[in-house]
């Protein structure tokens, strides 16, 4: 492949996106772009703003002028709004209750695949590759990229690494209590972006059966492949 590399990681959540995305840019030294953080970050702005989710166009506004910052270091990707550190507030269980409100708005999208072509052309050109993730990176902000792989697990493996990844543990009661934020979420989600069936070209890969390693080495594997064929 000729640098710059562009690898395009969709899946539902709990897949293992995030992660996995960021051990694999680590791998080749590439940068990193958490498009979830996106619409993470325009949630909590409008939260604290006081703007209603479902004004459509207000809502829109907030994400054409938001003042984020994203770092693009797999191995410290921070997350900045108006020079707040928000890495950890827009992962609480208040913003991911209500980002599919954000997610499912068209005109709040095409604002923000925009601004992701362009940071995917930056990062790229400044590490040489990057690595993207989310739901619609393999077939509508970056068709075209070199990889494009759509992550997947059982819905039962998802949910157990999601109680696990934010309580610690995937007891009965706390798997049941993660269902809203991957279950209900996936399917708002999956009402605006193709993420459960890998569009035509796109490598297909069920973790379910991984741990993280063996995902790890699994990416990697797909994007050497890749790079043979060529
Ligand atoms: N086989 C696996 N593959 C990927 N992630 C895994 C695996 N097993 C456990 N995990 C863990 O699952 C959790 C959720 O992964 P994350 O990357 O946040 O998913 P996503 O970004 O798709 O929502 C993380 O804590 C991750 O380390
Ligand atoms: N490219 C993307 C990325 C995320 N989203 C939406 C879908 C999710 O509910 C939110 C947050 O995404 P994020 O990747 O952080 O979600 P996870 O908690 O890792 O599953 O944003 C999207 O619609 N399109």
């Amino acid at each position: 492949m000729v640098a710059p590399v562009v690898i395009a990681i969709d899946g539902p959540s709990g897949s293992g996106k995030s992660s996995v995305s960021r051990a694999v840019a680590t791998h080749f030294g590439f940068g990193y772009l958490d498009t979830g953080a996106m619409y993470r970050a325009v949630t909590l702005w409008c939260l604290r703003q006081g703007i209603d989710l479902t004004d459509a166009g207000a809502v829109v506004a907030a994400a054409k002028d938001l003042p984020l910052g994203l770092g693009a270091d797999p191995q410290d990707p921070t997350v900045e709004l108006d020079g707040d550190d928000i890495a950890e507030a827009i992962r609480t269980s208040e913003v991911s209750a209500e980002v599919s409100k954000v997610a499912t708005n068209l005109g709040v999208r095409a604002v923000l695949q925009e601004q992701q072509r362009d940071l995917i052309a930056i990062i790229a050109d400044d590490f040489g590759g990057v690595v993207a993730e989310g739901r619609d990176i393999t077939t509508v902000v970056a068709p075209d990229a070199d990889v494009r792989i759509l992550l997947t697990a059982s819905e039962e493996a998802r949910l157990a690494r999601r109680s696990t990844q934010l309580h610690g543990t995937a007891d009965a009661a706390t798997v049941a209590a993660t269902h809203d934020e991957v279950v209900r979420r996936d399917r708002d989600d999956s009402t605006v972006s193709q993420f459960t069936v890998a569009a035509d070209g796109v490598v297909l890969l069920d973790t379910s059966a991984l741990d993280f390693d063996g995902s790890v080495a699994a990416v990697i594997g797909i994007v050497e492949h890749a790079e043979e064929r060529e």
